[in-house]
């Protein structure tokens, strides 16, 4: 382990039992305060977090590695302090665990100052009021459902509709050109995702202005529920103390909850809705609102979140909702047709879509386009039933003009080129409002749906690509 410490009588005690990650220790003098960090095993290489006293001399606490070997009997140590991880520039470029060691093949951090990885959030009067747009080159997002800079903002969807895929796609378009830091945290998810995104990093030059912070869902639910922490704790850093602005991205929020749930049920407390745990709402805010914006420096956050079965009522997601201000919600019906990227136009929002915010010409737009989809959307039963030919012509147009907006928004990635085949592309706002503006006024009724699909501006449309 990183932290050595002198192993004193008085802080030292004996584990009772080991379930799982769950370790009960008896200390006869010092009881250790909830969030301590205790170490155990032959080369102390076994970290335990207090998460309850049960009694004057007993602890309850979680591993945040494997247990194994660990018997009863076996002696445990109070390092005295919280969970700690390393924050410094030196961090910058490198691939760390829960416990801020690197995980990549370069050198071991060493002499890097340590922080507690548990804080409260900012006071409200820290935090300014701000209104600016990030924006993406991704057309569906900026149109519809504008990322606040300086804000939350969420990619749901269910299993394989493509989050991972759209948040590096944002990591592609934003990144480099992003004046801050970045950062990167896995929770839960696959090693062989993190290793991908390493390597993508690396070949397109970003790496050295980012951080990676990985829990995978190979490791204890104890490392995963405590990474997202971790991995804050170093954002916070460089908004803190270098004043820069961050851009943190979270793949996935629900493998957070998750993890806090497999912890709950492992300390015997009783599940709440849907088998979550009582403190759901609590777990997920305290994370959450330390993700902000202060005098200091900003947190742009981008934060996937897997919606279980597709139910968006489920309890995870409903908490992880009402914490951010851009909601991009993936649909697997888009994703079956192909329109990829597979955002639900409709249900996808954003505080930010005010006219003070994005101007009156942007908000009509985008009206517009909802407004079309909306009513191509009341008119599918009656295509279903009597056909197209028995709408009104003013209908029919609407049809024509939904389905071309349909198309134009589907854009090729960077990051699927190669299994697509399509060449990526940035599509700048003024771009998509513009063609969305002559979708809308009908300059391509007769030209076929086709010609709008997986493109980027509206330039790349051929008027001779007629139906
Ligand atoms: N923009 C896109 N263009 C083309 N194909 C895509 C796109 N987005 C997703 N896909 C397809 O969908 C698949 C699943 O995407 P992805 O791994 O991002 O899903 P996910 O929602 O993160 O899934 P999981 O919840 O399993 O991690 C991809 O492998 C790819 O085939």
């Amino acid at each position: 382990m990183q932290q050595k410490f002198l192993t004193n009588e008085l802080n030292q005690g004996t584990i009772l039992s080991v379930r799982g990650s769950v370790i009960d220790a008896y200390f006869p003098h010092h009881l250790p305060p909830v969030q301590s960090e205790l170490h155990a095993g032959d080369d102390q290489e076994i970290v335990i977090e207090v998460l309850t006293q049960l009694n004057n001399h007993t602890i309850r606490g979680i591993a945040l590695t494997s247990t194994r070997g660990l018997s009863r009997g076996s002696k445990v140590n109070n390092t005295g302090h919280p969970l700690k991880v390393p924050v410094g520039r030196e961090l910058l470029g490198r691939m760390l665990n829960v416990f801020g060691q690197t995980i990549d093949v370069g050198k071991p951090l060493e002499n890097t100052n340590l922080r507690s990885i548990h804080h409260d959030s900012p006071a409200l009067v820290e935090r300014p009021p701000r209104s600016d747009i990030f924006k993406t080159g991704i057309k569906a997002i900026d149109l519809l459902s504008p990322l606040e800079r300086g804000g939350k903002a969420g990619l749901f969807g269910g299993a394989g509709v493509g989050k991972t895929v759209l948040i590096t796609e944002l990591i592609h378009n934003v990144v480099g050109a992003h004046k801050g830091v970045s950062l990167f945290c896995g929770i839960g998810e696959r090693c062989r995702e993190a290793e991908e995104l390493y390597r993508e990093m690396k070949e397109a030059g970003v790496l050295e202005n980012t951080v990676m912070v990985f829990g995978q869902m190979n490791e204890p639910p104890g490392a995963r529920y405590r990474v997202g922490h971790a991995a804050l704790t170093m954002a916070e850093y460089f908004r803190d103390d270098q004043r820069q602005d961050v851009l943190l991205l979270i793949d996935n929020i629900f493998r957070f909850i998750q993890a806090g749930t497999e912890v709950s049920g492992l300390m015997g407390e009783l599940p709440s809705r849907v088998g979550y745990q009582p403190t759901l709402a609590s777990d997920l805010a305290e994370l959450e609102e330390r993700i902000c914006t202060t005098t200091n420096g900003s947190i742009t956050s981008v934060q996937a979140v897997y919606v279980p079965a597709d139910d968006f009522t489920d309890p995870s997601a409903v908490h992880t909702f009402a914490h951010l201000s851009t909601s991009v919600v993936l649909s697997r019906k888009r994703a079956s047709e192909g329109l990829y990227p597979a955002i639900d136009l409709l249900n996808s929002s954003s505080k930010m879509l005010m006219p003070p915010i994005v101007g009156d010409h942007h908000y009509q737009v985008a009206q517009a386009v909802r407004e079309t989809l909306a009513n191509y959307e009341d008119l599918k039963d009656i295509i279903a039933m009597l056909g197209l030919e028995e709408l009104s012509r003013e209908d029919r147009r609407t049809v024509n003009r939904a389905r071309r907006l349909e198309r134009f928004m589907t854009q090729p990635f960077f990051s699927t080129e190669q299994f697509t085949g399509y060449e990526g592309k940035f599509v700048s706002l003024e771009e998509t409002l513009d063609g969305c503006e002559r979708i809308l006024n009908d300059e391509f009724h007769d030209v076929s749906e086709r010609a709008l699909y997986m493109i980027g501006s509206i330039a790349e449309v051929k008027k001779s690509d007629t139906k």
